[in-house]
């Protein structure tokens, strides 16, 4: 289990809609997440970028009250289907959140591997020390740790908590990872290690950003997509393709006039 290799995925949502109660945020959003390529979701606030980011793993139906329309697969398997286990879906799409959340009083070995004990998943103690090394290495944490493997992840600076957090997500062996913000927390230092590690990242997993900074947008993202809820209609992507394309030479002038921070 833990020498399994990650495979890259692609992640295709169809025909997405999203209510919470009886708003509609979302209207019939396709999109194609290509496998080893990083997808940046921008537009203004209020868009639906995180639903549109919870759909994607199976947390919108977490939401008393809410509910969707249309289909998401992972290679073509549907995440929706009666046949898969929320669980399953969750751990194939792990996910990384605006702020960092480690167990704070939890050590940072223990952290890394919290989701494999909180799925129920058994490891041996020396599959454990390979798989959190390479994980805290993959999430560019390891040589700031290694010698600390037993303090506490809250001891660490919000930045290394936030590698810490998506070390812990690639314990699981996900095929794809969203990260919600994942800089917004963080110090331009910080941030910029971050940027660096998702694009060490992208050749071994799938990765989906939400991000309201354009310059992150462009440094780390091959392809974009524009979401814009207008006048209080359900968001919707205005356009998206290759993210040089979507911030030189848009299809759509709204495109344009938001890259170029002219609202939003
Ligand atoms: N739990 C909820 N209950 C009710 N409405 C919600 C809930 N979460 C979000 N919404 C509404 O859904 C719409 C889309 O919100 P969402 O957070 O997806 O947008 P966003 O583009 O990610 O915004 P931001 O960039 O500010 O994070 C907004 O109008 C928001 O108020």
């Amino acid at each position: 289990m833990t020498t399994e290799a990650m495979g890259l995925a692609s992640l295709d949502a169809r025909g997405v809609s999203a209510w919470f109660g009886d708003r509609k945020v979302l209207d019939r959003v396709d999109l194609t997440m290509h496998a080893g390529e990083v997808t940046a979701l921008i537009g203004p606030s209020g868009c639906g970028k995180s639903t549109f980011l919870r759909v994607l793993n199976r947390m919108h139906e977490l939401v008393p009250g809410a509910s969707l329309a249309g289909s998401v697969s992972v290679d073509g398997l549907d995440i929706y289907d009666s046949s898969m286990r929320i669980t399953d879906a969750r751990r194939a799409i792990g996910m990384v959140f605006q702020k960092p959340n480690p167990f704070p009083a939890m050590s940072i070995a223990d952290n890394v591997v919290s989701g494999l004990t909180l799925t129920g998943q058994k490891i041996s103690k020396s599959d454990r020390a390979d798989l959190i090394e390479e994980s805290l290495t993959m999430a560019g944490l390891w040589n700031e740790v290694k010698d600390r493997l037993s303090a506490a992840g809250g001891g660490l600076s919000g930045g290394q908590q936030q590698r810490l957090c998506i070390a812990r997500s690639l314990a699981v062996k996900p095929r794809v990872l969203l990260m919600d913000e994942p800089c917004s927390a963080l110090d331009p230092t910080s941030t910029r290690r971050i940027e660096q590690t998702i694009l060490e990242l992208k050749e071994q997993v799938t990765i989906v950003i939400v991000t309201h900074n354009m310059q992150q947008a462009q440094r780390v993202s091959d392809r974009c997509a524009f979401f814009l809820a207008e006048a209080g209609t359900p968001g919707q992507i205005v356009e998206h393709g290759f993210t040089e394309q979507m911030f030189s030479t848009p299809e759509d002038p709204r495109t344009l006039d938001y890259v170029n921070g002219r609202f939003g």
